[in-house]
């Protein structure tokens, strides 16, 4: 997947790029992201790229002139066809299901805002798809697109190896993750399930199903009431709830 990001703070994007999961999916090449900054296209002297608003008012917007030209660039470092996202609070609230959609494209073009945001008469001509990462407001779109990036990238093909995807798998299920358990055996005055030492991996498997049933009852039944469960699932959900009373 080939990611061209729009921002005023290309550096923020080593987070990305350079670490972890999505650091190696660069590295192995299943992950390209580049940036282009607006300031790269200013031709005054202060290299101003912001400009008042219209109507007053506090806060200024991004100005028009630099960033129309680093959208161009953007676009043209990436496969043709890329869709164009612009990150904001008015956006479609992304999820597990909206990572999915946005991995199966070839190409993206982030859009990071800063200040007040961008005209709108440029979003209009520009973005294909507006997204928010959840209903809440940040300094700039460079932590969403993050969000966005990392979240994406480990739905490509060969980033993550089978250990990493059991995680996925109950995400992807629509259901919470099941707890996690590594040495020591007793700590602090407790012990691991015991069913997690037995060998037994069906058991296992339906224990870790058991519980993220069950946890999603507890934290998540807005989730819950999404998943179409099977027989099995609603028998280990009726059997976690009989024994929350005992
Ligand atoms: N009107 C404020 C707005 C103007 C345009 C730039 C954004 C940058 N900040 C963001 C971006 C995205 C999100 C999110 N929830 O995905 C939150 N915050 C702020």
């Amino acid at each position: 997947m080939e990611i061209s990001v729009v921002s005023l703070f290309p550096e923020m994007f080593a987070a990305v790029r350079d670490y972890g999961v999505t650091g190696r999916a660069v590295q192995n090449g299943l992950l390209s992201i580049q940036c282009c900054n607006p300031r790269d296209f200013t031709t005054d002297r202060h290299q101003t790229v912001d400009d008042r608003p219209y109507g007053g008012g506090p806060g200024m917007v991004m100005k028009t002139e630099p960033l129309q030209q680093a959208i161009a660039v953007a676009k043209a470092s990436v496969a043709p066809g890329a869709t164009v996202i612009y990150l904001s609070p008015q956006g479609r609230q992304l999820t597990q299901a909206g990572l999915a959609e946005l991995a199966a494209k070839p190409s993206l073009v982030l859009l990071a805002g800063r200040y007040e945001g961008v005209d709108e008469r440029l979003i209009d001509s520009e973005i294909d798809e507006e997204w928010s990462i959840g209903d809440y407001v940040l300094s700039g779109g460079e932590l969403a697109a993050m969000v966005m990036i990392d979240g994406l990238s480990r739905l490509l093909p060969g980033v993550l190896g089978h250990h990493l995807s059991a995680e996925q798998d109950s995400f992807a299920e629509g259901l919470l993750d099941c707890p996690h358990y590594t040495r020591p055996e007793h700590f602090r005055g407790m012990a691991v399930p015991g069913v997690l030492l037995s060998g037994n991996h069906e058991a296992i498997r339906r224990w870790r199903l058991k519980q993220s049933l069950g946890r999603t009852w507890l934290r998540r039944r807005d989730l819950l009431e999404q998943v179409e469960l099977s027989d099995e699932q609603n028998k280990l959900l009726a059997e976690f709830i009989r024994e929350l009373d005992d």
